[in-house]
């Protein structure tokens, strides 16, 4: 939903000690695609562990537009009653995906082969962003897209009526773009190919596989050639959301950075195209072990235990991780600020069209908060000022972008002044509970000015 109500301000508090079990909600990438694919398949398809943050929330009110049965159990659990591949309705009223650019643009790929016509919207920061990657290669299949300048929105599909399957390159690596070609192939005859020479997050392939499709990737380094077969029948599923690694995050670094600091963060999805974090992070020095390793719902699974890590040393984080590690670039840069020596960032432009610039607005309020912090168009840099020597006392602007608001919240615990957000809402948009958890485990977090 695109109103957002009143800013939240709220400070977080220098804390110690964190300790205990942070129990993540389920990952937001596969909860919108376990319903956008059970709206798309034909039968009932029963989903545990769904985030219930507000963009998957939108994603689940989208598919009811398009005619699809969703459904929660008092105890949780979420049914999609699917209505087949090109079985969508025409939506009666405009699709608002509030925040969410993984949302709409999933779903413009699901519709954009069926002949409805739909327009979408979002709020402020959606409707900034860029849609023409998208549009662009979906018109290859005979979808028409109107939308505002840049290829922005709001904007309308019309479905193309006899749709020819299209051979994309990607241009930007973006999963979001590879997923809504690849939904868009479902209802195309004949064979889809997506082409990438980044490897990106491989949950579409993974469950398009789960539900039926025929789906073939061939690999070569991090070149992969994706070859979906169209028209087939979905199967409905049996789906358990893993726990999504980029919430895990915000605990496993608030626990590096404050001193005395032992948190576990259980079952944590790390297949290897979301786990680029963890890696850099343990590279730096950060006291962090994987424990139990095992494989839940066909993805590899890990508990993860974090301490405090007073030698984390600054790296060079290498581009070709940038895509395995998209969102987790914000709260990297809060580590790097209490790591000894630079943490160099290259390879990251696509930060710049995401919720907010996540470059611009973390290297606005890290300055405030007394740290050095360089930038050009496709990289950054963080001088780390060590343990404990991150001044804070600043007030940072969220840019209704949940992930600059969770980092500049995270690193106020480990500064010497804490540090202030202008609104903790946008928060709810994909980890509803990161208030209540981090307090859980000792951290001291205030509404408004402190
Ligand atoms: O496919 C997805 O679920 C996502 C892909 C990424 O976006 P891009 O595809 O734009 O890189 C990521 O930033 C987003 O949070 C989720
Ligand atoms: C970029 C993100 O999400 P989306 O593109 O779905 O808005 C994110 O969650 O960090």
């Amino acid at each position: 939903m695109s109103s957002h109500g009143a800013p939240r301000p709220m400070t977080a508090r220098p804390s110690r000690g964190l300790s205990g079990v942070a129990d993540v909600p389920g990952d937001k990438s596969i909860s919108h695609r376990s319903l956008i694919l059970g709206a798309m398949a034909v039968g009932e398809t029963r989903v545990t562990g769904l985030l219930e943050g507000q963009d998957v929330l939108d994603t689940a009110a989208a598919m009811r537009a398009f005619g699809a049965e969703v459904t929660r159990d008092d105890d949780g659990m979420w049914r999609v009653y699917g209505v087949g591949v090109g079985g969508f309705a025409e939506p009666e009223q405009v699709i608002d995906c509030g925040n969410s650019g993984t949302g709409v643009r999933l779903i413009m790929g699901a519709m954009a082969t069926t002949p409805i016509a739909a327009t979408f919207t979002g709020d402020a920061s959606l409707n900034s962003r860029p849609m023409g990657r998208v549009t662009g290669p979906l018109e290859g299949f005979g979808t028409q897209a109107y939308g505002r300048a840049g290829g922005r929105l709001p904007l309308t599909l019309v479905g193309a009526a006899d749709p020819v399957p299209v051979d994309h390159t990607l241009s930007v690596p973006s999963a979001q773009v590879k997923s809504a070609v690849l939904l868009a192939g479902l209802n195309a005859p004949g064979q889809t190919v997506v082409r990438e020479t980044e490897a990106t997050r491989d949950h579409t392939e993974r469950m398009l596989t789960q539900f039926g499709a025929e789906v073939s990737v061939e690999r070569e380094g991090a070149h992969s050639v994706i070859t979906l077969t169209g028209q087939p029948e979905l199967t409905p599923q049996e789906i358990v959301v893993p726990r999504d690694p980029s919430s895990a995050a915000f605990p496993v670094c608030a626990a590096l950075i404050t001193d005395g600091s032992d948190v576990l963060v259980p079952g944590i999805g790390l297949n290897p195209t979301r786990a680029g974090l963890y890696e850099t992070l343990r590279e730096m020095g950060a006291d962090l072990t994987y424990e139990n390793e095992r494989e839940e719902a066909g993805e590899p699974v890990a508990d993860l235990r974090a301490r405090f890590s007073p030698d984390m040393k600054g790296i060079e984080v290498p581009p070709e991780r940038a895509a395995s590690m998209i969102d987790e670039y914000p709260i990297l840069s809060v580590v790097a600020s209490f790591a000894g020596g630079e943490t160099m960032m290259r390879g990251v432009k696509e930060l710049r069209v995401k919720e907010s610039d996540r470059i611009d607005a973390m290297a606005k309020g890290l300055r405030a908060a007394g740290v050095t912090v360089e930038e050009g168009e496709d990289w950054w840099s963080v001088q780390g000022r060590g343990p404990g020597g991150v001044p804070g006392g600043a007030r940072a602007e969220a840019r209704l972008d949940h992930r600059i608001a969770m980092s500049f919240l995270i690193l106020g615990l480990g500064a010497q002044k804490g540090m202030s957000v202008d609104d903790a809402g946008p928060i709810a948009t994909s980890f509803p509970v990161f208030e209540p958890l981090m307090t859980g485990l000792g951290a001291q977090f205030v509404r408004a000015n402190a």
